[in-house]
This record gives structure tokens, sequence and C-alpha cells, in this order.
């Protein structure tokens, strides 16, 4: 990558952020990491652990501790904070976040807004989420990650179930990053032919992979932020490519979607369902579209619906 930009701002210093960090200090295509956290000591830790690795592996990459409102001026930030609450939900994981985590994405929004750098949203329910900070930001180039990991795990596991070659495999997942994520099995296509998709199976490992992860690591950290990269080269103009991301539509709909970016321009491209599919994103259309209604107040800075 031969072009460099200023600075990138990273939100939350936790398991997903300080693995985008390491991730960017690695690369070396941004000079600066402005790192923020739920606390100073969080923040100085992870600023410090990096700026160890620069010096070890030469990286020109350097990492400072900021406020929010200091990130104005970043050419991205990174918006993956969690609220502390308890998780027990059984299904529906990452919906269970929702009410915890609204205050804490819409006041980041309020904090940067007119932000008009690349914002990418990790914090879950990240379709929910996105539209949030761009309601609350009033930013126009928010993207929420979480079907490009989907859309990963699913390559992964077709080419495992069907005994080919991942490299083979050609397919998206796209709609809620959660239990109503639409797999684009219609368009889907195995060295370059439509295949019989083994839907149901697809669907267990969809759910049962992250929950592996979690049960062996404590929290999924690798795959979401390789989709980050993904988004922020992609955002920045870094590289010209498809990923599938959330944004908000005019109609207000703010779901996973194929997004083709040329230097930065994103543009919507076609996912190729078939009239179950199209159901199916109309019905995570309406989940999330309920559950943001139920936050909403988060906007404006209300604590109480
Ligand atoms: N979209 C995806 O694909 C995806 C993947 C993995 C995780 N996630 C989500 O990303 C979020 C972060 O996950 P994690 O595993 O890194 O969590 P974590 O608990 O490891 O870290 C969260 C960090 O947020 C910080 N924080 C809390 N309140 C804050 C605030 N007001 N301002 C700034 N920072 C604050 C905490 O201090 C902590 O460092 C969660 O909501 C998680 O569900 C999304």
């Amino acid at each position: 990558m031969n072009r460099r930009v200023g600075a990138v701002g990273i939100i939350g210093a936790g398991a997903v952020g300080h693995t985008v960090a390491t991730l960017l200090t690695a690369a070396g295509w941004c000079e600066r990491l402005l790192i923020a956290s739920g606390s100073d000591r969080s923040a100085e830790a992870l600023v410090t652990d990096l700026n160890d690795m620069a010096q070890v592996i030469a990286s020109p990459v350097r990492a400072e501790t900021a406020d929010v409102p200091a990130m104005t001026d970043c050419d991205a930030v990174v918006i993956c904070p969690r609220a502390k609450f308890a998780n027990t939900a059984e299904r529906d994981v990452r919906m269970a976040g929702l009410t915890a985590n609204a205050p804490v994405v819409a006041d980041l929004g309020r904090r940067l807004a007119g932000y008009t750098g690349a914002a990418i949203v990790v914090t879950n329910p990240v379709d929910v989420m996105t539209r949030l900070f761009t309601e609350a930001s009033g930013s126009a180039r928010v993207y929420g990650v979480g079907s490009a990991t989907d859309g990963a795990r699913y390559r992964l596991t077709l080419a495992r179930l069907l005994a080919v070659p991942v490299a083979s495999v050609e397919g998206r997942v796209i709609g809620e990053h959660g239990d109503h994520a639409v797999v684009c099995a219609a368009a889907t296509r195995v060295g370059g032919l439509p295949a019989a998709i083994p839907l149901r199976n697809v669907h267990e490992e969809l759910t049962a992979r992250p929950r592996r992860i979690n049960a062996g690591l404590g929290r999924a950290r690798s795959g979401p932020a390789g989709a980050v990269l993904a988004a922020l080269t992609a955002a920045l103009g870094l590289v010209d490519t498809v990923v599938e991301l959330s944004v908000v539509n005019p109609d207000g709909s703010c779901l996973g979607t194929p997004l083709r970016f040329t230097a930065g321009r994103p543009t919507v491209i076609p996912a190729g369902l078939d009239p179950v599919e199209t159901r199916l994103l109309a019905d995570a259309d309406r989940k999330t579209r309920t559950a943001y209604q139920k936050i909403q107040h988060c906007v404006e800075g209300d604590t109480a619906p």
C-alpha cells in the first residue's frame, strides 16, 4: 500500500480495539493512532503496548491517548466500546447489548457531531448501533462491520461441507449481523457454478462458530478486527474492493449490504436474492427497525423512552 493517512481514532481499548490497533501498527499505513477508552488506565496501557510493538518491528505508527472530541480531525474512527452488562442471552446474543450500549454509542455520536471522516461501528447490535451513531453524529460516512465476517465464515463453512477449496467459493451474507443474517445462497457460486447449499448446516455453523471462539478465548477479536481493517482500507480509498457493511438507507433501514468502493466512494451492488431471501431480508429489516425504536430516544441524550 503506497498511500499513507494521517490518523485513525480507536474508541474502546478492549478485545476488538486492541486487536485493530495491533493490526494497524503492523500494517503501517497510518501515521498516528489516537486511543480513548472507558478508563484512562486502559487507554494508556494500550498506547504503551502498541508503542513497544512499533519499536520492536520498526513500525512508523505512533500511538497516543486522546479525548473523543480530539478525534474530529482523524481520517477515520473505530467505534468499539462495550458497556458493562452481563449477557445471559441464549439466542440473539448480540441484541442483548441494545439498551446498555445505546447511550454510550449515542453519546459518542454527539461528541463527534458533523464528523467528516469514515466511522466504522463495531459495537453490537451493530446494525442498530450504526443507525444510532449515524443519527447522533449526522456523519455521512458511517459503516457497521459484521456481515463481512459472516460472509468469511460462510465461505469457510461451505468449502468444508462441500470438500472444495475455499478460493473456489464465491458467496456472501447480508442483512442483520445476528440471528436474522441472510445467506445469499441463490447467488453463491462454487467453481463458477450454482450449487446446492446445505443451508441448515451453514446456519448452525454461523451460530456455533462465534460461540466456540467465545468459549475458548472469552471474546472474538481477530475475525472482527480483520473486517474493520477491510472496511477502513475501502472507506479511506486505500483499496478498491467490495465489502459487506451496514449503512443507513434513505428509508431508515440499516443492514449489511454489498458495497463497491472506488477511491473511497461506495455504491450499493445487487445481492442477487431469490424471493425467499428477499422475504428474510425484509424480516431482518423489521426486526432491526423495531429494536431501533426502543433506543432512538438516546439520539438526543434522553435517558428514558
Ligand atoms: N460487529 C462485530 O462483528 C463485532 C465483533 C466482535 C465484537 N463486537 C462488539 O464490539 C464491542 C466491543 O467488544 P470487545 O470484545 O472489544 O469488548 P471489551 O469488553 O473487551 O472492551 C470494551 C471496551 O470498551 C470500553 N468502554 C466502555 N465504555 C466506554 C466509553 N463510554 N467510551 C469508550 N470506551 C468505553 C471499555 O473500557 C473496554 O475497554 C461489543 O459490543 C461486542 O459485542 C462486534
